[in-house]
This record gives structure tokens, C-alpha cells and sequence, in this order.
């Protein structure tokens, strides 16, 4: 049974797919309001309203998934997520449509005066020579940010007969060309630009972008337009502009701080604003719902999820790919961390045969999960994983092979540690499972799961008999036995896997017998 906590309010039509499922139990409640431990959720569903704050996650010890039902994760703490191994996904592209319109909504109310107009009518006045706007047909409207929203509102303007100029360095020119769009620099769009909207996430870089320096660069009389996040244009610096008649009106969505209290900007009469309702629509918050509701509950039920902030995308096709690999990694990561009980600098990864081709980041990840898991207090999985090395200055890296030495696919593994270097090899036959191939220079065979018991002897008559015997003696029944040596004589290893957990006094016991050098017990 998984525990979902929905703390803002989110389309009960669209979490059906979670309250319809059998092994879900949903809560309806703010954060603030839930009485028991917070620590029994597994996933948090929320809007933009609940701070998912780095304080939040450490009381929610179970959680594994932050569902944003939306685009912006800017009331999440997403480093703080990934340091806590818990997944955050949103909804990317549910309210595209309703959020472009009501930026075309908002331009079309800022040129004609709509809500002043609105306003003056309904105290009973008639002045029409007051709201005198201007058309928007033939006018030049810069668009800063070209994703979802920013191609959506560009539709919308071309249809209105205006020229569209586009600033977003990461649009590829093959993208521009299809929508039928010409890039320009941002000092190009905001000297030509009549009107101006930003479609930018809330970044280090956008940050105040439309600030001093830049609207210093845009014509007299422009009007600016923020539907995205408050601070992408500054709001201290548009009072000075609009003040001085620079800047001819604003139309704002969203603040820097919301609710924005008695903000300096909503004295102007130029200024026109709504309380962040971009993606207030029945159909937006339908579609945000059900999809993040159907993502947490593939996540909930081991699927792959394909919006994840904090993971690499994966469809199920590249999932269904990849995931014996995933697991194999895995279990090859928990040996190689077991047996390597010492500092670890380096873990270099080489995938051959098939395994090589496909998308092996989040094999990687798993492996990487499997090592550190045994000695990691906190959560460790595929979303943290990569961090937790590199914070405890471990260096990983992937290598390509397509000598697989006959073997169809094979994920190489190689610790190099304070001491030691231990290398091991796996690969996955599919109708048969996972083996280890190669042990610590020994090619043996067996499969890395349940109670291993790995020994290094010397090849000599009778070592078989010894450990079975003490084994044995103390109740423990050996399931498979696999054995390898390098030379006749020289060093040799067994692999066995037991009923049950072996206790430490037995491992010692394995450990004085004459000829044996290494004993070690392994928990797949
Ligand atoms: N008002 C509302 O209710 C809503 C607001 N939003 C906000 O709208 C914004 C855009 O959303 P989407 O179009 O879905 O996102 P998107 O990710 O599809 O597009 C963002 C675009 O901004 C570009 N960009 C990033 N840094 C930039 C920079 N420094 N300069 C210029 N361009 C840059 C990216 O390359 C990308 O093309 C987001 O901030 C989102 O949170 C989204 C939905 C509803
Ligand atoms: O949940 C909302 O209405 C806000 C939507 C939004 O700003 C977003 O999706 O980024």
C-alpha cells in the first residue's frame, strides 16, 4: 500500500487514475494540516503553493516522488530532492496552451485598455477618448524564452499579423525553422520590439534580465508582458521605467512574491495583473492532474517515468532495453562494494556487445546505487547516486567496448580503492538470467544473488571437503557451488550460495583453516 499526500489543490477529476488504483490511499490535505508523522507518505503531489523546502523532505523520510502538477518546480527544492534519493517529476506541458492564451489575452487587454476601460465603465462613466489603444497587426512582439509557451504564443501573434522576433540561446536553428521563426540576439529583439513577453524559466541567468541595463534598450513606448516567473523582469527597475513613461504598461501574471501584498506596481493604471492564472483552466488543470497522477503511479509501480526533473528521461521502450542491465548493474555494484571493504577513488564502468548501444546513464546510475547502498546511511538510488560519488570524491566513468569476448553483452567493473583494485564482469542471457563471469581474475559462473560466500584458497586436494564440513556443522546448507582457479595449484576461488545468512564466528572459523586467504560473505 503506497501513502500519497495532495497538499494544494489539484483536479480530483485528474488523480483518478490514483484514486481509482487499489494500492493507493490518497490524503487531501495541506502539509501544515496533516496531524500523524509525515513520515508515512510516498509521494507529495503538489501545485505551487506548498514549499517542498529542503526541512519538508528530511520530515518525509519515506518519500520517494514530488509530483508537480505544472510546469515550474521553483517551490522545490530539487537539489535537496536528488540529495534525499526522492524522484521530482511535473507536468510539462498540460497547461501550454492555456498559459500562451492567456498571455495573448493579457497583451491584447495591456494595448487596448481592457480592465481600466472595464473599471471606468462599471463607475459609471463613459470616456472613451481615455482608452485609445493600438492595434496589434504590424506590430514587432519579442518573444525571450521559445519553449512550450514561447512557440504557442508566437502561433497565436502571427495570426494576429504581427512580426515575431525570438531570443533563446538554446533554440537550434533546425527547431526555429520548423516553427517558421528567425532568432535574433536580445539586443536586436528588445531594440525592435513593440511589445514584449517572457517565456523563460526562473533561472540564475533570467533573473532580473529585463533589468536596468536591458530596458535601457528597448524602445520608448514598449509594453512588457511576464506570464512565466516573477523576477524575470525586475520588478524595481520597471517602476523607474514606467515612472519615467519609458515603458508605455505592463501586464503581469506572476511576482516575485506571491501573494504580492501592497506592491509598489499596483499603483500604476498601466499596470494590468491577474493572481497567477495562467494555468487556471479546467482544461489545463485536468491535464496536469492526470498526468502527474499517472506518472507517480508508474513510478509507484516500477515503470519508468518520462518527466522527471531529476533523472534521465527514459521511455518504456528504452526502459523495457535496458532494464535487465539496470538490475544486473546493480547487483554487480553490491558485490564489488562488499568485497572492496576500504576507501574507493575510482569505479570505471565498460559496456560491450549489445549492452553498449543502448542508453547506459541510468545503468550507470544503478550500479553506482547498488556500490554505494551498503555503505551509505542515507537513501541512495538512481536519482542521488551520481551526486553521493562525486560528494565523497568518487570518480566514475563509462567505456565502450565491441569486444565482448564471446560473450553476447557484458558490463565490465573495475574499483580502484586505497589497497586494492577489484575487478568483476557480468552479463545478462536473457531466458536465464544474471552471472558473473570474471571474479577478481578468475572466470567463474554463478549468479549474484541471495547469500554469497566468496573464498580464495590455495588449489589443493581437499579444500572443498573442509568448508563443506564446517559449513555443515553449523546447520548451513550450501544451494550452488561454483569454483575457478588460475592455474593448477596455484590460487583458486569458490562461490557458494547458502540457505541462509552466514554469522560472523563462521566466516572466522572459514578464515584459520590452513591454505584459505580471503573469505568474504555477500548479500545480493
Ligand atoms: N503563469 C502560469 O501560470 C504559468 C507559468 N509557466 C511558466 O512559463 C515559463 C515557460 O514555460 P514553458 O514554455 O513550459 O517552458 P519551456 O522549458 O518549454 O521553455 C522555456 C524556454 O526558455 C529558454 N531559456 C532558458 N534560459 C533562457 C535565457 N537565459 N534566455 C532566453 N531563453 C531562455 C529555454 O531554452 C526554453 O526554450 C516557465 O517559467 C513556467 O514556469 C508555465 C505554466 C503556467
Ligand atoms: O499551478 C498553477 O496554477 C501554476 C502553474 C505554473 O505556474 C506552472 O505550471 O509553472
Amino acid at each position: 500500500m503506497f501513502r500519497i499526500l495532495v497538499s494544494d489543490s489539484i483536479s480530483e477529476e485528474g488523480l483518478a487514475p490514483l484514486l481509482n488504483a487499489e494500492h493507493i490511499e490518497v490524503v487531501q490535505k495541506k502539509v501544515a494540516e496533516v496531524e500523524e508523522s509525515l513520515d508515512q507518505f510516498d509521494a507529495l503531489l503538489v501545485r505551487s503553493a506548498t514549499k517542498v523546502t529542503e526541512e519538508l523532505l528530511a520530515k518525509m523520510k519515506n518519500l520517494k516522488i514530488v509530483g508537480r502538477a505544472g510546469v515550474g518546480v521553483d517551490n522545490i527544492d530539487v537539489d535537496a530532492a536528488t540529495k534525499y534519493g526522492v524522484v521530482v517529476i511535473n507536468a510539462p506541458n498540460g497547461n501550454t496552451i492555456s498559459t500562451a492564451e492567456h498571455t495573448f489575452a493579457m497583451i491584447a487587454a495591456l494595448v487596448r485598455h481592457i480592465p481600466q476601460a472595464h473599471v471606468s465603465v462599471k463607475s459609471r462613466e463613459w470616456n472613451r477618448s481615455a482608452f485609445v489603444g493600438s492595434e496589434l497587426y504590424g506590430k514587432h512582439l519579442g518573444i525571450i524564452g521559445f519553449g512550450r509557451i514561447g512557440s504557442e504564443v508566437a502561433k497565436r501573434a502571427r495570426a494576429f499579423g504581427m512580426k515575431v522576433h525570438v531570443y533563446d540561446p538554446f533554440l537550434t536553428k533546425a527547431r526555429a525553422e520548423k516553427i517558421g521563426v528567425e532568432p535574433c540576439t536580445l539586443d536586436e529583439l528588445l531594440s525592435v520590439s513593440d511589445i514584449i513577453t517572457v517565456h523563460t524559466p526562473l533561472t540564475k541567468e533570467t533573473k532580473g534580465l529585463l533589468g536596468p541595463k536591458n530596458l535601457a534598450k528597448t524602445k520608448k513606448g514598449v509594453y512588457l508582458v511576464n506570464c512565466a516567473r516573477g523576477g524575470i523582469i525586475d520588478e524595481q527597475a520597471l517602476a523607474e521605467f514606467l515612472k519615467s513613461g519609458h515603458v508605455a504598461g505592463a501586464a503581469l501574471d506572476v511576482f516575485e512574491q506571491e501573494p504580492p501584498g501592497d506592491h509598489p506596481l499596483l499603483a500604476f493604471d498601466n499596470v494590468i495583473v491577474t493572481p497567477h492564472l495562467g494555468a487556471s483552466t479546467i482544461e489545463a488543470q485536468l491535464n496536469v492532474a492526470t498526468q502527474v497522477a499517472e506518472e507517480v503511479l508508474k513510478f509507484l509501480e516500477g515503470k519508468p517515468v518520462t518527466s522527471s526533473i531529476n533523472l534521465p528521461t527514459l521511455s518504456k521502450e528504452v526502459y523495457e532495453k535496458i532494464q535487465s542491465f539496470y538490475n544486473l548493474a546493480k547487483k554487480m555494484g553490491t558485490v564489488a562494494s562488499q568485497y572492496m571493504v576500504e576507501p574507493v577513488q575510482e569505479i570505471a564502468i565498460t559496456y560491450s556487445g549489445t549492452v553498449a548501444d543502448l542508453e547506459t546513464t541510468f545503468i550507470t546510475r544503478s550500479l553506482l546505487a547498488g556500490f554505494l547502498k551498503p555503505r551509505v546511511a542515507s537513501t541512495v538510488n538512481e536519482v542521488n547516486a551520481a551526486m553521493i560519488a562525486k560528494e565523497r570524491g568518487i570518480i566514475f566513468g563509462e567505456k565502450f567496448s565491441t569486444n565482448s569476448e564471446g560473450y553476447a553483452n557484458s558490463i565490465s567493473l573495475t574499483v580502484y580503492g586505497e589497497k586494492q583494485t577489484f575487478t568483476i564482469k557480468g552479463t545478462h542471457i536473457p531466458n536465464y538470467g544474471d552471472r558473473i563471469v570474471h571474479f577478481n581474475g578468475f572466470a567463474i559462473d554463478f549468479a549474484p544473488e541471495g547469500h554469497l560466500l566468496y573464498i580464495q584458497h590455495q588449489d589443493k586436494p581437499g579444500m572443498i571437503g573442509q568448508v563443506g564440513k564446517i559449513l555443515g556443522d553449523h546447520q548451513v546448507n550450501i544451494a550452488t557451488m561454483q569454483v575457478g582457479r588460475q592455474a593448477a595449484g596455484g590460487k583458486a576461488i569458490m562461490m557458494l550460495s547458502l540457505d541462509k545468512p552466514l554469522d560472523d564466528s563462521i566466516v572466522e572459523k572459514l578464515s584459520e583453516v590452513a591454505d584459505i586467504e580471503v573469505v568474504k560473505k555477500i548479500e545480493v
